[in-house]
């Protein structure tokens, strides 16, 4: 039996984090199949590595590098075991983080930067099943964080990866729910769950 993958996807701040857990809690609750929590860049060295990139100035296109790195690890290790024992795969950030901020990153150095980034992908990702995108504006979101702020939270980086959100999103309209983050967190969840469960027939 096919596990399936659901993607959490948004800017900095945007509530991803809390979703996936809420979303986690009410799968486990309502279905019998495993539920397998999981996020870009991962946990592994790899992703320690892509975290230390982000606290120095590199060069954009070894910094995509570096999270793809991390991806065909997370991929390979994580999703696909995960998917092939039928389970519910929810990650914070994927691959759509990847073509929203390093086209973003890359914009001016590569002619098409999101047509880049997908090509250099597509024989090893795996597409999510389906993918919630929070729709939020950058000055609600960078009110939120409260960590220090790392080197992509800042309300005109944000702008500009929203706009490559949209314009993903806008083309995959089938793959991608959007949903106002500047709700309650449990209205926020109730929305993503049923219309998760309606798609995917779960
Ligand atoms: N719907 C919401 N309304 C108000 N505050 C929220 C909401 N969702 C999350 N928050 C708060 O905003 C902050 C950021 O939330 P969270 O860590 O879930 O976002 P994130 O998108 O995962 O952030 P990042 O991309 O920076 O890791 C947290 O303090 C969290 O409690
Ligand atoms: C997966 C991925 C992430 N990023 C960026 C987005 C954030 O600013 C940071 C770290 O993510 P977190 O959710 O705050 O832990 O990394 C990116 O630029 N490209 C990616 O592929």
């Amino acid at each position: 039996m096919k596990g399936k993958l659901i993607t959490v996807e948004g800017i900095d701040g945007s509530g991803k984090s809390s979703l996936v857990q809420k979303l986690g809690e009410r799968f486990k609750e309502e279905t019998d199949k495993q539920v397998l929590l999981t996020k870009e860049p991962t946990d592994s060295w790899l992703g320690d590595s892509v975290r230390e990139g982000l606290k120095r100035e590199v060069d954009p296109l070894s910094e995509a590098f570096l999270f793809t790195a991390d991806h065909i690890h997370h991929v390979r290790e994580t999703i696909e075991p995960a998917l092939k024992e039928g389970n519910i795969i929810i990650s914070d950030r994927y691959s759509d983080s990847f073509y929203a901020y390093q086209g973003t990153t890359l914009q001016g150095e590569l002619e098409n930067p999101i047509n880049y980034l997908t090509d250099l992908r597509k024989d090893f990702t795996i597409i999510p099943d389906i993918t919630v995108l929070l729709d939020i504006d950058p000055e609600t979101s960078v009110k939120r964080i409260k960590h220090d702020q790392i080197k992509f939270e800042n309300k005109k980086f944000l702008k500009k990866v929203t706009e490559k959100y949209n314009s993903i999103a806008n083309k995959d309209t089938n793959r991608f729910i959007r949903i106002n983050a500047n709700q309650e967190i449990d209205q926020i969840t109730e929305k993503a769950f049923q219309l998760i469960k309606n798609q995917l027939d779960l």
